[in-house]
């Protein structure tokens, strides 16, 4: 066990710690200890005690405000913001690092998809903490370790068959960005007065403490994608905890910037209010249109009006989505923000040259989608997308970016962000559902939380949509307790209950086993315990990763 002693780093932190306070660290990966130094831990324990108490307020408000969502109210816009949303305001200016961002790559923080992804020639790399990363212990050392000599210019890596890793120069690699997990998640590795610290407050903080100075002196910030934010609050509890971190580490006001993923049903409502909440710091909002999908679903799990088709009909046409990423674009350029687009699930096909040629071409299609619509800049899964995107931004965008563009005949109201859709559920897509939770819930399980499937990106939030969309159709069932309640049936008439979902998992375990190696094989059973857990469960979990994580080292 370690334990803190008086904070000793670059900059002034007032706070007195309670003589009995005790940040306790209840894990061991290699290179920890540069990590967790005592300093570093001194300054977690001062943003836990700080900023615990009011992300479990936020926490609560999101469950309370669910209940209505169960209850049958449907989200709207405020009414106590609508001043907010009238006035004229504009963010900071964007600093020059930021200011064209036209192709991101994003991917998890292991050394040698990050030493990858800042050499791939994108303008930016998102490294990952959130939804393509399986938060191990070791995983996360790792981590901040590769991010810190990444920072460094120092970061090298020999794979196990011998391929050498290093850095490319400065001037030719993507800018950081680093996304912290969202305020849902905590670190159990790390304890407070027995208490489990924040996730979020681990992953940016321990960021932010070792590589401040270093990105200042460059002229950077630490720069953050935001997860899963669902309100303007949990903006303004982002935005205390950043000023706190600049006061103590000495950084000017403003000096770290973030971008805010709108991937919450609630947030496509508050987008104004969280650029507002944030205004000095951030530097756009994104369409992480995954999540958005996914908390689609969960926030109106109750509204059988608005139950989504199979998750493979489920595309940015459908106009629920087209309405937020059109809301979106205009909200961020009235107030001087970059409209980040999101990511096309597709992955090159390295075995099957027409079944890539298809893939490369919808991955061409949602990129001329997002920069005709006005977005600034786009993501991809993948080194082999980013010539595929960058024609089309280059093309379709020949300046920095195009916040000229103010889509002012875009006129979304509630009724467009929740429109409900057309389409089918048919067995494929019930069962196809099915096959994707198991195999990434294996994977996760196993340390790794991004994976293909049949030449799918599979992250945490590509599989939740695939989970939540089970619970749902299985929940709108024929149970005799509830009197009144019909299930739902696939296209062929099939009644969706849980026989049909024990048929789906039935013969899966023989058939990945001969599937040869597939990433978590052998967490499968493992995999379907909690699938079966969390699709007979009377209530939707939050999120899979919530107890995925107790299962995980
Ligand atoms: C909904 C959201 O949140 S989206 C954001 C979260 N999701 C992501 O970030 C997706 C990240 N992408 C990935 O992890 C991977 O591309 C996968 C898992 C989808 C596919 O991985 P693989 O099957 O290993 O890809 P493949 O074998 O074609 O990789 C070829 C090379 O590209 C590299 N590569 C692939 N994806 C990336 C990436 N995103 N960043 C950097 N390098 C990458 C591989 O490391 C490999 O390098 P190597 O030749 O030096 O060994
Ligand atoms: O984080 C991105 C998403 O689509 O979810
Ligand atoms: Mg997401």
């Amino acid at each position: 066990m370690l334990c803190a002693t008086a904070f000793r780093g670059a900059a002034p932190v007032s706070a007195v710690l309670k003589p009995q306070s005790e940040l306790q660290i209840h894990g061991h990966a290699e290179g920890q200890g540069s990590v967790l130094t005592a300093d570093a831990q001194a300054f977690l324990l001062e943003l836990h005690r700080r900023f615990e108490g009011e992300r479990q307020s936020r926490l609560a408000a999101r469950v309370a405000r669910q209940a209505r969502f169960d209850a049958g109210e449907l989200p709207a816009f405020r009414t106590d913001t609508a001043a907010l949303r009238d006035a004229d305001w504009r963010v900071a200016p964007i600093p020059a690092a930021l200011a064209d961002r036209r192709v991101e790559i994003t991917g998890p923080v292991d050394p040698k998809m990050v030493i990858n992804a800042l050499n791939s020639g994108a303008q930016c790399y998102m490294a990952d903490f959130e939804d393509s990363t399986s938060p191990t212990w070791a995983n996360l050392i790792e981590g901040q370790l590769a991010l810190r000599e990444a920072v460094a210019g120092t970061l090298a890596f020999t794979a196990p068959n011998g391929k050498q890793y290093a850095l490319k120069p400065e001037a030719e690699r993507a800018v950081l960005i680093v996304r912290p997990r969202g305020w849902h998640l905590d670190e159990k590795h790390v304890l407070v007065d027995g208490e489990r610290v924040s996730a979020s407050l681990f992953d940016l903080g321990l960021f932010a403490f070792h590589n401040a100075q270093a990105l200042a002196a460059k002229d950077r910030g630490p720069y953050f994608y935001l997860p899963k934010l669902q309100s303007m609050e949990e903006a303004a509890l982002w935005n205390a905890v950043l000023g706190h971190i600049e006061t103590a580490l000495g950084l000017p006001h403003g000096q770290m910037k973030v971008t805010v993923l709108i991937e919450t049903l609630p947030a496509a409502f508050e987008m104004d209010e969280i650029l507002h909440a944030l205004k000095d710091r951030i530097v756009g909002l994104n369409c992480g249109r995954w999540d958005y999908i996914f908390s689609y679903i969960k926030t109106l799990r109750a509204h059988r009006d608005r139950v989504l088709p199979e998750r493979g009909q489920v595309t940015m046409t459908q106009p629920f989505l087209k309405a937020y990423s059109e809301l979106l674009v205009k909200t961020c350029h009235r107030r001087g923000a970059h409209a980040m687009g999101g990511m096309a699930a597709q992955i090159p096909i390295s075995v099957d040259a027409e079944a890539n040629t298809r893939a490369l071409a919808r991955v061409h299609a949602d990129k001329l989608r997002e920069v005709g619509a006005g977005h600034d800049g786009t993501w991809v899964a993948h080194p082999a997308l980013i010539p595929i995107a960058r024609e089309v931004f280059d093309e379709g965008m020949p300046a920095a970016n195009q916040h000229t563009v103010l889509r002012e005949d875009v006129d979304v109201a509630a009724a467009d962000l929740l429109k409900p859709s057309l389409g089918t559920i048919t067995r494929a897509g019930f069962e196809g559902n099915v096959e994707v939770c198991v195999r990434y819930l294996a994977a996760w399980l196993d340390g790794n939380g991004c994976v293909p499937i049949h030449w799918l990106m599979e992250d945490a939030a590509t599989a939740e949509i695939a989970r939540a969309q089970l619970w749902q159709w299985l929940h709108f069932d024929a149970d005799p307790v509830k009197p009144g309640r019909q299930p739902l049936h696939l296209d062929d008439g099939t009644a969706m209950d849980f026989a049909l979902l024990d048929r789906a998992l039935i013969g899966l375990p023989s058939r990945l086993a001969s599937e040869g190696e597939i990433p978590g094989k052998a967490r499968i059973n493992e995999a379907i315990a909690l699938l079966v857990e969390l699709t007979h469960a009377d209530t939707l979990a939050e999120f899979l990763t919530l107890p995925a994580y107790e299962r995980i080292d």
